[in-house]
């Protein structure tokens, strides 16, 4: 995988809010090829482009598990990675809390504080 800042990838039109692919579950990846390398270097191009941190592959209108983020830490650190296959679970309460904003490329425009 090439590094973020030096990616190949497309930028792809964000989809948005009402797209039936975002109210959709989307399918577990099963084939780790070249075609999945090619959607995270477009998830990553297309993330940046919308000066966003974080993107899933539904919001490029694919419907698999996958996305990838650019986010600083809470020293100001850049995380940065991509997700296949992602299993939601609780957070324990010894992980802290934080406060920030936040919003959604494909809800261009409000932003809800975070605690
Ligand atoms: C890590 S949350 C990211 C939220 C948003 N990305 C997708 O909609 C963005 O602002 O990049």
């Amino acid at each position: 995988m090439l590094s973020h800042m030096s990616r190949s990838g497309v930028a792809r039109p964000i989809t948005l809010h009402g797209t039936p692919v975002l109210h959709t579950h989307c399918q577990p990846v099963t084939d780790f090829d070249n075609d999945l390398a090619k959607l995270v270097d477009d998830m990553f191009t297309s993330m940046y482009a919308a000066h966003g941190v974080g993107l899933a592959a539904n919001q490029i209108g694919v419907g698999l598990r996958v996305f990838v983020y650019d986010c600083p830490d809470a020293s100001g650190d850049h995380q940065v990675g991509h997700v296949v296959n992602p299993v939601l679970k609780p957070v324990s309460a010894l992980a802290g809390t934080t406060t920030d904003t936040e919003g959604c490329l494909s809800v261009p425009g409000p932003q809800t504080p975070l605690r």
